[in-house]
């Protein structure tokens, strides 16, 4: 894949080419200069070199400026083309600005002009070039698994991925919410012996705390009111493969001293069981939270966090790696085209840009979910700034009816559901995020209050990225 780089000045003057050619090279020493007498000289050049910018007059002999353009842009998608026209000739201008030229320049050309304008085609072209880049990049990695990224912190992380799956040590995963510890932990089952085996995903605090034992360990038919048959326990679910405990931190200390024995022992006891049962599953724990701390306060058992922590493997904040951001953000446009069942849609480098420069305390998650949001209000294929912005006044304002891009009605581009989804899913954020304010991110007011379960907003917050200590 060649670089984009490079300006062609066409005109039939060679005298004037020659002297514009001579400003250019010297408002641009790194660039190779083309210059070419006649349209189909210049669509020779453009057949044969990647070129970034082409400035070229209107009025030539046989093939004009107008013609030349559309030609060029067949040939060259990315071309900036900038229309050099007579001076008050502003209809010419306007006219070919219409037809897809990027800029004009009127003779006598000012040398500002002149930087102005190739200076916008480059940093076009940088753009474009990165979204090349990108796109050979994802296609290289769709064969590679899902972990994306290429950043020196990502590829650090998918060196200790694939080190770790070579083991069968138990390994603590922390990270920020929406890091990516879940698909660490999918990733360290599918790149490991155990791959064939089952990969069980235990979200910790989704599962109130007096039926977590008997998730995990199962339980005898009548161990407790209510256990009217036997049930097995998902440690023999995982049986020959892999348990995640995500969320390790949230588990209270009676199943931190079962899970310490399990692990240390490698055998469960059913509940109601007098008999051990042994297991052989691969444990992977995750957690956002700070467990050094938990320690002190007594509330995480020491001996257990040194049997997690064999190894440690951290994910990083996406904003410690934002050159990754373009490239995650493609992948998320294709996995949201398919989600809705869309024709692919394409991104511009500038919405990339855009995308580049945000916080993203969400992190990945974020990121995705952004992206989806995007899609779905962007009835056109391709998104622009424009429907990057309308999306994020979706989240900022709630505003869903006007957020939408291309001037088109919601009920229009997505179904029924969809859009009631969207809808919804809006109002719960906003109606959670007010509640946990008032309560200064106290959950168990923020449930009374609202009268939902903890259970149930323990899983509004991990859907809709809500951190309850923000609100502290
Ligand atoms: N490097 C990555 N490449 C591709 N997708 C990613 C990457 N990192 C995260 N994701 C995606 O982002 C979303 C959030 O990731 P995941 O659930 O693994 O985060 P997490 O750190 O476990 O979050 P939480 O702590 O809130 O449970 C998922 O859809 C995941 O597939």
């Amino acid at each position: 894949m060649s670089a984009i780089n490079g300006i062609l000045i066409v005109d039939d003057e060679a005298d004037f080419a020659k002297g514009l050619a001579r400003l250019t090279t010297g408002l641009f020493p790194d660039q190779t200069v083309h210059v070419a007498g006649s349209a189909k000289q210049a669509l020779e050049i453009l057949s044969e070199h990647d070129v970034a910018v082409c400035i070229t007059d209107m009025r030539m002999p046989g093939m004009g400026g107008l013609d030349l353009l559309a030609k060029a842009k067949g040939l060259a998608p990315h071309l900036s083309v900038v229309v050099l026209t007579a001076y008050g000739s502003i209809d010419t201008a306007v006219q070919a600005m219409k037809a897809g030229a990027s800029d004009f320049l009127t003779k006598p050309v000012e040398l500002e002009q002149l930087s102005l304008v190739i200076t916008k085609g480059l940093e076009r072209a940088q753009l474009i070039g990165e979204n090349r880049r990108l796109r050979e990049l994802l296609s290289l990695q769709a064969g590679r698994g899902v972990l994306i990224g290429e950043s020196p912190a990502m590829l650090k992380l998918r060196q200790t991925v694939s080190a770790a799956a070579g083991t069968d040590y138990t390994v603590l995963i922390r990270g920020e919410s929406g890091t990516g510890k879940e698909l660490v932990a999918r990733t360290i089952h599918t790149m490991s012996r155990r791959a064939r085996e089952p990969f069980v995903d235990l979200n910790c605090p989704a599962i109130p705390e007096q039926f977590l034992e008997s998730e995990l360990f199962g339980h005898l038919k009548g161990a407790f009111t209510g256990a009217d048959k036997e049930r097995r326990g998902l440690f023999v679910a995982a049986g020959g493969g892999t348990l995640l405990l995500d969320e390790i931190g949230d588990i209270s200390p009676s199943v931190q001293t079962k899970l310490l024995r399990c692990l240390q022992e490698r055998t469960i006891r059913p509940l109601g069981s007098n008999k051990n049962i042994p297991v052989d599953v691969r444990i992977l724990a995750s957690t956002n939270q700070n467990l050094e701390a938990r320690i002190v306060d007594k509330s995480f058992r020491e001996d257990l966090y040194y049997r997690l922590n064999v190894m440690t493997i951290r994910t990083p904040p996406l904003r410690d790696r934002r050159e990754d951001i373009p490239l995650l953000s493609r992948h998320f446009l294709n996995q949201a085209c398919e989600e809705m069942g869309s024709a692919p849609k394409d991104i511009v480098p500038e919405a990339l840009a855009w995308l580049s420069t945000r916080s993203w305390p969400g992190n990945v998650r974020e990121l995705q979910n952004f992206i989806r949001r995007a899609t779905v209000y962007n009835a056109g294929d391709t998104l622009t700034v424009e429907c990057m912005r309308a999306a994020e006044d979706a989240i900022v304002d709630d505003r869903v009816e006007s957020t939408l891009c291309g001037n088109q009605s919601l009920q229009g581009i997505s179904p029924y559901k969809d859009a009631k989804d969207a809808i919804l899913g809006d109002f719960t954020r906003t109606y959670v995020r007010e509640v946990l304010a008032t309560t200064g991110g106290n959950v168990s007011e923020t449930a009374r209050i609202s009268g939902l379960s903890r259970t149930a907003l323990q899983k509004i917050f991990s859907r809709m990225d809500i951190d309850p200590d923000e609100f502290r």
